[in-house]
């Protein structure tokens, strides 16, 4: 049976990832990207409004909307109740793993080595963040660690670009990959969706 992280992740081949300080520009933020193709965003609990950027995007159509930068289970619980769609953790802990079993969360945790994917695996998870990609030895390391760990799956994110995105995507290990190259500050909601637009060509 397909898992629902693995559902989100096959969505899309890239998911957003956004950071995002202003309120009133999560909704139109989330439009542009679902317009150009990426329904699948990732909301980072970077900024003191992500909990309300979240309530606003899941409130837009097509939006399929997950917290990303989650750090243990209380901030777990609050992206749940704002509407986070999937989880997302740059690591792996037993702690927010056990709560978001519990909860039954569709959820993404990061791992960057050998080990991290056993406590993940031992755990009953086999779909991961590898984080931070580019900087754990890129497409390299994600070869080497699909040697011993065939059937698991990843989404690479970080330092990933729209010109080294569709090689990851090339992997069969990789299920989508994420970054923030999307929406960055400044840019006007034509560019998000021509950003959109170009990476969600990259289905394989
Ligand atoms: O805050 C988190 O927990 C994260 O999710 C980290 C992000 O995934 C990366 O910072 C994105 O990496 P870039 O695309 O290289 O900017």
């Amino acid at each position: 049976m397909t898992s629902p992280i693995e559902t989100v992740m096959r969505t899309a081949p890239v998911i957003p990832v956004l950071v995002i300080d202003d309120v009133a520009s999560a909704a139109p933020i989330a439009a542009a990207l679902v317009a150009g193709g990426l329904p699948v965003l990732e909301v980072t609990l970077r900024t003191p409004v992500a909990l309300d950027v979240i309530r606003e995007m899941a409130a837009v159509d097509g939006a399929i909307v997950g917290a990303g930068t989650v750090l243990n289970p209380a901030q777990l619980d609050q992206a749940l109740d704002a509407g986070a769609q999937f989880i997302v953790s740059p690591g792996l802990t037993d702690p927010l793993a056990r709560a978001a079993i519990d909860r039954q969360a569709a959820f993404l945790p990061g791992i960057a080595n050998a080990s991290d994917i056993m406590r993940g695996l031992d755990l009953g998870l086999d779909r991961f963040k590898f984080f931070p990609a580019e900087s754990s030895g890129g497409i390299r390391a994600l070869r080497a660690l699909s040697g011993p760990f065939g059937d698991v799956r990843f989404c690479p994110t970080g330092g990933i670009t729209p010109a080294t995105a569709g090689e990851w995507l090339d992997e069969e290990a990789v299920l989508c990959v994420g970054g923030s190259w999307l929406v960055k500050a400044g840019m006007d909601m034509d560019g998000i969706t021509k950003n959109a637009q170009r990476a969600a060509q990259l289905r394989r």
